[in-house]
């Protein structure tokens, strides 16, 4: 369930108005997502019947939320399909909904898809480099909020609810990826916003076209290369069953390869993909382990299982190249 605050027909009715969205016929909570509060808005408007997405933001504050939602802004008056957050007559896009920040998005058209090919991969990892070349000309700035210094933070905090294996590999990771965030290829890296989460159920599809990708509530600015890490890392791996967690390398180069059809890699990214593919599974691993193990607003959370992203990681990790049965026969 995804409503934790409801919201009174009246006051969604008014906020349509104010943003000059027409008027409301039907407001839906909708039950997918853990961290916020979603409904889909119906109105009237000039003879039309229009949709959109009302978010009560449960978790996000006024402080942090004008960057995500100024993203989403500039990304789609420059193209990119992601949905467009409406403004009241002052330009304002951030709202207030039984006193929590709130926003009105466009709603996308078509569904997730959970089981993508490389037609999908090829979709996503072309918009995905769309969307770093025109996020270079946004102006505002806000880090990486899970980048980093969050991992540093956050180990030592999950390592007392780890077997003494895991607790090894995850300290080793974080070791390495420090002494990796020092080095001259990696500052060399380009940057910009990223999206940060862009897994399957982030992005929707209409047929095999995407129509849009939404939840960008945790970009921040960070390599780009992290950002395509992420992707592969969701996108382009097995999930599920005895296989769980290892690349899909028919899957990885479709994505690659429409990525760099539209932005090519440089040197000091080709160098670093496989070092930055180990901390996009890091990053997710870790936040996984701190949702498990130290919940926040227990009610709202229902968390993912961990062990996916510490098997993406450790097939990631050198020699540890899965053995292939196809492979293993011919050899
Ligand atoms: N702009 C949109 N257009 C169409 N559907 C949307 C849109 N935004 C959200 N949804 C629907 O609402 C569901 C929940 O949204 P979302 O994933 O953003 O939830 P959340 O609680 O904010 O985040 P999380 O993914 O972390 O659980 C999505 O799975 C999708 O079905
Ligand atoms: N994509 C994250 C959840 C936060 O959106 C995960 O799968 O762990």
């Amino acid at each position: 369930m995804a409503v934790y605050t409801e919201v009174p027909f009246a006051e969604a009715a008014a906020l349509l108005e104010r943003l000059n969205l027409g008027t409301l016929t039907e407001l839906r909570g909708i039950q997918g997502g853990i961290e916020n509060t979603n409904y889909f808005v119906t109105s009237e408007r000039e003879g039309q019947t229009v949709e959109h997405v009302l978010t009560v933001f449960e978790r996000l504050g006024f402080e942090h939320l004008p960057f995500y939602l100024h993203l989403m802004k500039h990304l789609a008056t420059h193209g990119v399909p992601v949905p467009e957050p409406a403004a009241d007559a002052r330009g304002e896009i951030l709202h207030t909904v039984q006193g929590k920040p709130a926003a009105v998005v466009d709603k996308l058209r078509g569904a997730s898809e959970l089981a993508p090919g490389a037609a999908h991969c090829a979709a996503v990892g072309a918009l995905l480099a769309r969307m770093h070349l025109v996020g270079r000309d946004f102006d505002r700035q806000q880090p990486n909020l899970r980048g980093l210094p969050w991992w540093n933070e956050t180990v030592p905090v999950v390592l007392p609810f780890l077997a003494p294996e895991q607790a090894a590999l995850l300290r080793a990771e974080l070791a390495y990826q420090n002494h990796i965030a020092e080095g001259s290829a990696y500052k060399a890296l380009p940057r910009g916003p990223i999206h940060a989460d862009l897994f399957r159920d982030n992005v929707m599809f209409d047929g095999e076209a995407v129509s849009g990708f939404f939840d960008f509530y945790f970009a921040g600015v960070d390599t780009w290369l992290f950002d395509l890490a992420v992707c592969l890392n969701d996108w382009c791996v097995r999930h599920g069953g005895e296989r769980d967690g290892e690349p899909v390398p028919e899957l990885q180069q479709a994505f690659l390869n429409a990525y760099e059809g539209v932005r090519p890699l440089t040197a000091a990214e080709r160098t670093l993909l496989p070092a930055l593919l180990r901390a996009g599974a890091l990053r997710f691993w870790l936040s996984r382990l701190w949702d498990l193990h130290l919940p926040r607003e227990a009610a709202l959370l229902k968390p993912h299982d961990p062990g996916h992203f510490e098997r993406v990681l450790r097939a990631r990790l050198p020699l540890a190249a899965p053995t292939r049965p196809a492979e293993t026969a011919a050899a």
